[in-house]
C-alpha cells in the first residue's frame, strides 16, 4: 500500500507494527477508530480530579479529526457524564459522533442521542465503601488522603497525602484485599487506587466498540496502567489482521510507555499528533 505524503509535525512510531497502523489509518481513515483515555492523555494531570480539564488544544483537534475517520471514543475510568463535562465534548460541532464508554467501558454516552446507559451499581460495592474507613484507620490513615466517589466505584487518591508515594504502596495491599472480600476489582493508576467491578476493561471495551463499528485500523491513546489492557486488546486486534497504532502519553508510567509504538511527552502533543492527522488525511485524500 503506498504511503501518503505526511507534513513534518506526525511523528513516525518506533515500531513496524505501529507504522503500519498509523499508514492504513492515513489510507482508510474511514475504517479507523480512534480510542483515547481522558485524565493524562486529552487532560492534564491536575492535583485535584474536580479540576481536570480537557487540554486546551485537545477538543479542536477531536473535532478536526472525528469527522474524517469511522468513529472517536474516549474510553475512562470517570463516569462518562463527568468525563463530558470536564471534557467540554457535548454540543461540540464536530464532535456530533462522539462515543464515551465511562467506568472503563461499564457506561456509555453518545453524543448524537445525548443518552447516558448506566448498569446496575455492582453488588458488594456499598459494604466495600462502608468498610473503607476501618481499612484506612487500619493502615494509619495516611495524612491527605482524599476519595472520590463516582457512584459504581470510589478511588483513594494519593497525590495530596503528604507522602504520596509511601501512602500508595501502604495501601495497596489493604484495598487490594478489600476488594477480594467484596467480589470487586482493584485498579491501581496514577496515585490513586480505585475500586471498582470486575468483569469489564478497557480493553473489552475497545474491542467491543471496533466489532460494532466494524472498523479495520484502529488508534489508541492512553497514559496509565489501566490502558493496558487496550493496549492488549489492539495486540489482539492487529493478530486479526486489524493494523494498530498505540500512543502513549507521557512515560510516568513505563509498564504502558515500554509497549507503546509512539510515545509522545503529554496531552498537548497528543492534541498536536491528533490535529496532525487530521492535517495529513485532509491533505491526502
Ligand atoms: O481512565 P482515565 O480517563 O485516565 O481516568 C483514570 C482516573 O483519572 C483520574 O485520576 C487521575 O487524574 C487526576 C486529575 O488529573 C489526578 O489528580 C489523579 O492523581 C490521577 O490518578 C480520576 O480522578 C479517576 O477517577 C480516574 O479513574
Amino acid at each position: 500500500m503506498a504511503s501518503p505524503a505526511r507534513p513534518s509535525p506526525l511523528p513516525l512510531p518506533d515500531t513496524a507494527a505501529g507504522r503500519e497502523g498509523l499508514e492504513t489509518l492515513l489510507a482508510r481513515p474511514a475504517e479507523a477508530v480512534v480510542g483515547l483515555d481522558f485524565d493524562g492523555t486529552l487532560a492534564p494531570i491536575v492535583a485535584d480530579p474536580d479540576r481536570a480539564g480537557a487540554h486546551p488544544d485537545a477538543v479542536p483537534a477531536l473535532a478536526q479529526l472525528a469527522p474524517l475517520v469511522r468513529s472517536v471514543a474516549v474510553i475512562t475510568g470517570r463516569p462518562a457524564e463527568k468525563a463530558v463535562l470536564l471534557g467540554g465534548f457535548a454540543d461540540e460541532p464536530g464532535l456530533g459522533h462522539l462515543t464515551v464508554l465511562g467506568h472503563y467501558g461499564a457506561q456509555r454516552w453518545d453524543a448524537a442521542t445525548g443518552q447516558l446507559h448506566t448498569p446496575e451499581t455492582p453488588p458488594g460495592l456499598a459494604a466495600a465503601r462502608a468498610e473503607l474507613p476501618a481499612v484506612l484507620a487500619d493502615a494509619g490513615d495516611p495524612p491527605g488522603l482524599w476519595t472520590e466517589d463516582k457512584g459504581q466505584a470510589f478511588a483513594v487518591h494519593t497525590r495530596r497525602a503528604e507522602d504520596p508515594e509511601g501512602a500508595f504502596a501502604t495501601l495497596r495491599g489493604p484495598l487490594a484485599a478489600l476488594a477480594e472480600r467484596h467480589g470487586l476489582h482493584l485498579e491501581p493508576g496514577r496515585l490513586v487506587l480505585e475500586i471498582r467491578p470486575r468483569g469489564i476493561d478497557k480493553g473489552v471495551a475497545l474491542i467491543h466498540y471496533v466489532q460494532e463499528t466494524d472498523a479495520r485500523a484502529v488508534l489508541y491513546a492512553g497514559d496509565d496502567l489501566g490502558d493496558l489492557a487496550a493496549y492488549e486488546a489492539v495486540d489482539r486486534l492487529r493478530g486479526e489482521g486489524v493494523p494498530g497504532l498505540l500512543v502513549c502519553s507521557g512515560d510516568e508510567v513505563p509498564e504502558l510507555a515500554s509497549r507503546a509504538d509512539l510515545v509522545v511527552p503529554g496531552p498537548g502533543q497528543v492534541a498536536a499528533l491528533l490535529a496532525a492527522l487530521a492535517e495529513t488525511i485532509r491533505r491526502t485524500r
